[in-house]
């Protein structure tokens, strides 16, 4: 089948409709920083697992995984699309991550829900800035990984450091399984031209076939024609064989009765190896240029051999209330439960929803029932996905991914079931959302666009939930907000190009947000209003007090805790005298005590959406809501929830309302020789406050003996081309910096290192502005959003 798009022939799938049992799944992510080669090195798995009939090149933008238009066009990966593929007759499921800072939301909803992954590194760069990020958050998540060092045939390239920089930066155990094999060109410099597999002592070779297609096997001997290879390659499979051995009681008893390294069968250490991964004990890494063709097959066959099915994994625990919790099994035949990760919407199917099923079976035109916003589903569909193009499914079983179509509602993240199934509150753990720290304001261009404005942020928001879309209900104006410019340029560009909406968006902008300071606020409010011939009227009483900034504690919607006292003691009726008792009370309270909470609730976000400065959402406020006062049908629901919404603006009035910024926890990873230049930057105009300056090439003399891991040397004539700024060790800068003067950081950084250093951020906390700042930003936002 020719693939119209992007020319890419996309072969039969024949070989995947084949039933795969539980333990031949993987269901796998590459996770890496930006530029490390992921969608290089996918491309070339498609390739060799006879999924695609020809390469595609990033470079020329005619990869399937980068399937989005945005993509292809900046040559980064923005969107996790997923793809499968077998290999030795066995299914792998492939998340593709982005790695821009940006989506850190997106790596993470796709971490959740693998079972294992790929960590490409660049070996020349080495452990960057933001691998460490990513890698935290595959640790949140215990996800066991295997890594990758690419790019090895780049000048410069450093396998050895790469792998010390892992045991410090990455604070893991890498065990070495395959060494490069590099041999002098005639100019002197290192060439990279193969690999030696540690474990069957083979030198392998790629040289057959242009495209890499075939691999060239050879047992290395002491006769091999690069000098010192043997040796070093006896010396990591001991290294290797004792790290194992420390780790794992079954290889510590093989090795203490076979006596010799060499002697450990293939197989037996293969499954030392996949045990250590498993448990989360060590990392297997692997080398090669995917871009060269060389090191993709070993990859492939590691992902089978060390990386989890679905039944290696811990059972995913589900809650079915505050206190309440059950185990998913990942087995067919118990009762359904899916996770919604990825919702897109497809110009032409629709809201395409990509589920992992952890137990049961999903089957076609099934109804379901989402338990996150109680709604009915119904499958029209099921497919499976390979990148862009899609095949008909009649079943997605336990332990698999795939896609449904027909999904009105259903939003990522939200929770599954089969709609007869009892369990309607289980629900699979949601990931935290970080707040949003810009938006951009978006006006549709004429009255006939207001409808499919509406409907394309709908759409987009039940694909992205760390989106934020709100109407200011003084200005009437709709906002975005969300994580990073990129992430906001990428919305703006799916809005105007792909759903064509007429829209003109705003300046982009930094959600600041509001607080009070005054140490407790206690407030009673009397709402009363005639709404066309309609009384409506409640009464609340409120405290108010600041949250601290360290308190670790559970927050509701925006960074506050709204706790709500409202029981059938402290919810009054004004109709009867509170002597009589609290039953007959209640019955005269139309509404349940449920509803109640709900409109209290529901007003109390709508005020707390916009403080009394500058309309920036209020943040950092406990809000106990101790006692509501009814008055028979006056107090509607809509009476209730307006005056908790009112009784708030009017507690904050007059108070000590101060205005806060994003500061962000930014960490640069820096080249000694640029560190001053950087630092001053950072502390001058951009109000960074350091906090911690690490020498990432103390690497050399900070060996822990305890833990012998093996670091192949790197040949020095390997670097001859080199310039100084790549060997030197970098040092990483972390400081606390406002997120307002890091608008267009990459840039400066690049002009300030010559692109040498890379940096990543996160939101840390809100800060207190000071007055001078503060005045400022009201004097440049007083032209209004
Ligand atoms: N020399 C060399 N270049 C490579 C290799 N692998 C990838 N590249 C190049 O590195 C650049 C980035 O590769 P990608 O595959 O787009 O990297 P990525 O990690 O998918 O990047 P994002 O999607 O932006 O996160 C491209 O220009 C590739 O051609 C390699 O083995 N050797």
């Amino acid at each position: 089948m020719y693939h119209e798009n992007f020319g890419i022939q996309i072969a039969d799938h024949q070989h995947l409709k084949i039933y795969y049992s539980i333990s031949k799944i993987r269901n796998i992510g590459i996770i890496a920083h930006i530029d490390a080669g992921k969608t290089t090195t996918t491309e070339r798995m498609l390739y060799y697992s006879g999924y695609t009939r020809r390469i595609g090149d990033v470079d020329d933008g005619t990869t399937v995984m980068d399937y989005l238009k945005q993509e292809r066009e900046r040559g980064i990966t923005i969107t996790s699309a997923t793809i499968t593929f077998a290999w030795r007759n066995y299914r792998i499921n492939l998340i593709d991550t982005p790695g821009h800072v940006d989506f850190t939301i997106e790596v993470e909803r796709s971490i959740r829900i693998l079972d294992g992954a790929v960590t490409i590194l660049d070996a020349v760069s080495g452990v960057e800035a933001q691998t460490q990020t990513v890698w935290a958050q595959a640790n949140r998540y215990n996800v066991p990984r295997i890594a990758y060092v690419n790019k090895m045939d780049r000048v410069g390239a450093r396998f050895g450091r790469t792998i010390r920089e892992m045991k410090y930066k990455l604070g893991t155990t890498p065990l070495v399984c395959q060494i490069p094999v590099i041999q002098k060109d005639n100019r002197g410099n290192g060439l990279f031209c193969g690999i030696v597999d540690l474990l069957d002592m083979q030198v392998l070779n790629w040289n057959k076939d242009p495209k890499g297609s075939v691999v060239n096997k050879t047992p290395l001997t002491d006769k091999y024609p690069i000098m010192g290879l043997y040796d070093e390659a006896i010396k990591g499979r001991s290294s290797l064989i004792e790290a194992l051995s420390e780790m794992d009681d079954n290889m510590l008893d093989l090795f203490l009765s076979a006596e010799d390294h060499m002697k450990i069968s293939v197989e037996d250490a293969k499954q030392a190896l996949r045990r250590v991964t498993l448990n989360g004990k060590a990392v297997p890494v692997f080398c090669g240029a995917s871009f060269r063709n060389i090191g993709v097959q070993p990859l492939m066959d590691a992902i089978i051999d060390y990386l989890p099915s679905p039944l290696d994994r811990s059972v995913p625990i589900a809650s079915l209330s505050d206190d309440e919790s059950v185990e998913i099994l990942p087995k067919e035949t118990e009762k359904l439960c899916a996770l919604a990760f990825k919702v897109i919407y497809d110009n032409k199917r629709g809201p395409i929803v990509f589920v992992r099923v952890y137990s049961g079976k999903l089957d076609n035109h099934m109804t379901l029932y989402n338990t996150n916003i109680h709604h009915k589903e119904r499958v029209n569909k099921l497919l499976q996905m390979y990148a862009n193009d899609a095949e008909e499914i009649s079943s997605i079983t336990a332990g698999n991914i795939g896609v449904i179509i027909g999904l009105k509602e259903t939003r990522t993240g939200d929770t599954l079931i089969q709609f007869n199934d009892s369990r309607k509150s289980l629900r699979l753990k949601n990931i935290d959302i970080p707040a949003p720290v810009f938006f951009h304001v978006v006006e549709a261009a004429g009255i006939s666009e207001e409808k499919p404005l509406e409907e394309a942020l709908k759409n987009i928001l039940r694909e992205d939930p760390s989106l934020h879309v709100h109407v200011d209900k003084d200005s009437g104006q709709t906002l975005i907000s969300g994580m990073g410019e990129l992430h906001l340029e990428i919305v703006k560009d799916r809005l105007l190009n792909d759903f064509k909406v007429k829209a003109k968006l705003g300046k982009m902008r930094i959600s600041y947000r509001e607080t009070v300071i005054d140490d407790k606020i206690d407030h009673t409010y009397l709402y009363e209003r005639e709404i066309m011939g309609k009384r409506l009227k409640a009464q609340i009483s409120l405290t108010i007090t600041p949250i601290h900034e360290n308190d670790q504690g559970s927050f509701n919607e925006g960074g506050n805790r709204i706790i709500l006292n409202l029981t059938k003691k402290t919810i009054i009726s004004d109709e009867l005298d509170q002597s009589i008792n609290n039953q007959e009370t209640n019955e005269l309270i139309k509404l349940s005590i449920e509803e109640i909470s709900n409109a209290v609730y529901t007003g109390m976000i709508s005020s707390l959406y916009r403080g009394p400065i500058l309309g920036f959402p209020i943040t950092r406020l406990s809000i106990n809501v101790h006692s509501l006062r009814l008055f028979g049908a006056e107090s509607t629901k809509t009476a209730i929830s307006t005056c908790a919404s009112q009784a708030l603006t009017d507690a904050l009035k007059d108070r000590n309302l101060v205005l806060l910024e994003p500061l962000m926890n930014v960490n640069i990873d820096v080249p000694e020789e640029y560190l001053g230049v950087v630092l001053g930057d950072l502390t001058g105009t951009r109000r960074g406050n350091v906090l911690g300056l690490e020498t990432s090439g103390n690497l050399f003399d900070n060996l822990d003996n305890n833990i012998k891991i093996y670091i192949p040397p790197d040949p020095i004539f390997f670097s001859s081309n080199n310039n100084d700024k790549i060997i030197n060790p970098k040092k990483v800068i972390h400081a606390h910096v406002p997120l307002s003067t890091m608008l267009g950081y990459s840039s400066s950084l690049r002009s300030l290192t010559g692109g040498t250093a890379s940096f990543d951020m996160r939101l840390s906390s809100f800060g207190i502005m000071s007055d001078d700042r503060a005045k400022a930003v009201i004097r440049e936002m007083q032209g209004g959003f």
